[in-house]
């Protein structure tokens, strides 16, 4: 498969490219040539298979030639070696379980096969990649971890001092090895700036090879859409009209729930919860799109102010305004309403919510006021004890801590302060 840059000035190039360069040298994100759908046979068959088998159906497409089909398989294999269960709530609303992997979040998924990928290109390759990585909570952790120890790859994580929570700073600054965490006075909107703009640098990327663990890079990004294919498995016999509600950051989520329904998945509705940060909200009222600096809020992992899979969602609706209002609403929540609807999950429904997923869960409630015959899944993308404080103030009830959070908290932390653009540069250098 051969990819383009949605900035159009780049040539298009391959996968294997695509994902060792990350941005397209004009600044714009790789989208695929073209998007085969898998055939009503597949999603009829859906039952008889596996979680691997339906990931490797649904992935191959975008992926081949150049990785052959049995490593893919196995990168497949290997990057899905936990569950993905959907939780009833009540009639109309579940829960998927994004968190059961070694970091408790939705990144885990791409950073795994993403670390796979590029560790396959790069097995008889003897430069060094380095990959930059901005995280305003989850995809550090769960890069941190899916590339520890992978050869000839270095890897370099930015996030925003005091705006992540104590648990997600745990797991991206106590790994050690060839894993490094700078700590940037300044919001995840700077971090993602410092990153795009290394890209560009011309006397870095002279020096060194840069790459990107973001959902900017397509091995990051698609692996994403399984997630949508996994919750239909498990639903569709019960449920006709499925609706997905996003807690969105940096839309890559769902934004791979869109390219599933490009292959023929039957999704009714997507619905983009936002918390403060809600550019894309305010874009669907008014069709003005205007990134604003991002604001902290509890659900840290969503404060992002300008997201950059927003252009490939205008690319996938062919930038028809219309077209994208009819498949995708969006609501935007405060931390007061977050709270309240953890704890009437909690109350009504006996299961802990995260932060994040609370928003999903009123996502689907302003969805199924208007629709009441639907079925909304709410996207639970990481576990509630990633924010020990603010669950356990909610909810007033001690959480057990789970193996994977148990086995780092008194790891010490190691990082380096950084303050903008030169100093990530020449930390690089030397
Ligand atoms: N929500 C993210 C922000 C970066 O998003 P990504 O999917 O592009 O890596 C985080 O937790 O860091």
């Amino acid at each position: 498969m051969n990819y383009y840059s949605l900035n159009k000035q780049a040539p298009n190039t391959s996968f294997k490219d695509a994902v060792i360069k990350g941005l397209a040298p004009d600044k714009g994100l790789y989208f695929p040539e073209s998007i085969t759908p898998l055939g009503k046979d597949f999603f009829e068959k859906i039952d008889n298979l596996s979680y691997s088998e339906i990931a490797f159906q649904a992935i191959k497409q975008f992926i081949s030639p150049e990785i052959p089909e049995d490593i893919l398989k196995t990168i497949v294999n290997e990057t899905l070696s936990f569950d993905f269960p959907v939780v009833k709530l009540n009639n109309n609303i579940s829960t998927l379980e994004l968190f059961h992997g070694p970091t408790m979040a939705f990144k885990d998924v791409g950073a795994r096969f993403m670390a796979r990928c590029l560790g396959y290109f790069n097995k008889d390759n003897n430069e060094e990649v380095t990959v930059l990585v901005a995280t305003s909570g989850d995809t550090g952790g769960a890069v941190a971890n899916g590339f520890l120890g992978v050869k000839g790859v270095k890897v370099v994580i930015l996030y925003p001092s005091g705006k992540v929570s104590d648990i997600q700073e745990k797991q991206l600054t106590t790994l050690g090895q060839n894993i490094t965490a700078l700590e940037v006075n300044g919001t995840f909107d700077d971090c993602q700036t410092m990153v795009k703009t290394a890209f560009l640098d011309k006397e870095l990327t002279s020096k060194m090879q840069l790459t990107s663990a973001n959902s900017i890079n397509v091995a990051r990004w698609l692996p994403q859409l399984f997630y949508f294919m996994f919750a239909y498995k498990q639903l569709h016999n019960t449920y006709k009209d499925i609706v997905f509600s996003i807690p969105s950051g940096n839309f890559g989520n769902i934004c791979a729930g869109m390219m599933a329904q490009k292959l023929g998945l039957p999704v009714k509705h997507f619905v983009a919860s936002n918390n403060a940060n809600n550019v894309v909200t305010r874009y669907l009222i008014s069709e003005l799109y205007e990134p604003k600096p991002s604001v902290q809020t509890i659900s840290n992992a969503m404060d992002v102010g300008a997201p950059s899979n927003f252009i490939r969602i205008q690319e996938i609706y062919k930038n028809e305004f219309k077209t994208l209002k009819e498949n995708m609403s969006s609501y935007s929540f405060s931390d007061e309403e977050t709270k309240e609807a953890m704890l009437e999950i909690y109350n009504d429904c006996n299961y802990v919510a995260d932060p994040h997923g609370a928003v999903g869960y009123l996502g689907c409630k302003a969805h199924l006021k208007e629709n009441p015959n639907a079925h909304c899944v709410f996207l639970e993308t990481a576990h509630p004890t990633k924010f020990l404080d603010v669950v356990e103030e909610v909810i007033k009830n001690k959480q057990p801590l789970p193996e994977q959070i148990e086995a780092i908290m008194d790891k010490k932390k190691v990082s380096i302060i950084v303050n903008n653009y030169a100093g990530l540069k020449s930390y690089l250098l030397t």
